[in-house]
């Protein structure tokens, strides 16, 4: 039996609506998304990219009066990651985040990456250096910081820092990683870098990544998602929402006719 084309899932929202205050930012989101595969979130600003994707580690926690309605269901475990008795902490553990402009602490090269260890309670510094090592190698950085990691963080150049970000992001090895338009703040060579990345990281790690970038979403992702003012107008591989889209609304944004 061939079974090895057959995506699994990895998480999916089940009805997802999502309240700033009074302000309905998600319609009833229904979407799967696939284990150590790319997933892109495309469609024109404001319309619920990032709102979406915080929903996933539960940034929207942070802030009072933010409503989140329906699930997230989390596989293997079937949990649900918006259950109120799901920790928000122990969320962030399993699904990472890289925002859109490097957002390094300041303190060192080492401590940026150690932290989300430090949180988990690991002080035991054979294991902190080796994780940390694991995890810049993971971001592709090692090589560049490995003899300065007691630097300042805020002192790499732009890609560096980004790189760095992923880095952190990596160490609490977490299943799911989400990027928030992570090169719109990077020139070309830097970019092509995270791109190269995004590609070598899903062999272990599934991605959901925003992107205004209609050429860098074909490039990076195995799956697509439209979105227009909060709702999900399309999912599908990427290749058939870029060739032959079903939606009038999708053809005309990544033609460029909208947004
Ligand atoms: N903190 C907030 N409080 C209230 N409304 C918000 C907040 N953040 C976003 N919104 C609103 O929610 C809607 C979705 O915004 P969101 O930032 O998710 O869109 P987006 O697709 O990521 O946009 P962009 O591509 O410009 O980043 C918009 O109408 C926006 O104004």
């Amino acid at each position: 039996m061939q079974t090895h084309d057959k995506p699994q899932l990895k998480a999916e929202a089940r009805n997802l609506n999502f309240y700033y205050g009074e302000a309905k930012a998600l319609k009833n989101i229904n979407m799967p998304i696939y284990d150590k595969k790319v997933t892109a979130l495309i469609g024109p600003s404001g319309c619920g990219k990032s709102t979406y994707l915080r929903s996933f580690n539960r940034m929207h926690d942070l802030y009072p009066g933010n409503r989140y309605e329906g699930e997230i269901r989390f596989y293997p475990d079937n949990t649900n990651l918006l259950s109120p008795e799901v920790d928000p902490i122990e969320v962030r553990m399993r699904v990472g985040m890289v925002f859109q402009k490097p957002n390094p602490f300041p303190k060192t090269i080492y401590e940026n990456v150690a932290y989300g260890l430090r949180v988990r309670g690991e002080s035991n510094k054979r294991i902190l250096d080796e994780k940390v090592e694991q995890a810049l190698r993971g971001a592709a950085i090692w090589e560049e910081v490995k003899d300065r990691l007691q630097d300042l963080a805020p002192n790499l150049s732009g890609g560096q820092q980004q790189r760095l970000c992923i880095a952190r992001a990596l160490a609490t090895d977490p299943e799911l990683l989400l990027f928030d338009e992570p090169t719109s703040a990077l020139d070309p060579i830097a970019t092509g870098a995270i791109e190269e990345l995004v590609h070598e990281l899903k062999k272990r790690v599934t991605i959901l990544i925003v992107t205004h970038n209609m050429q860098q979403a074909a490039r990076v992702s195995d799956y697509t998602a439209y979105m227009y003012l909060g709702e999900m107008i399309e999912f599908g591989k990427t290749d058939e929402i870029f060739i032959k889209p079903n939606d009038k609304r999708t053809e005309d944004y990544i033609t460029g006719r909208m947004g």
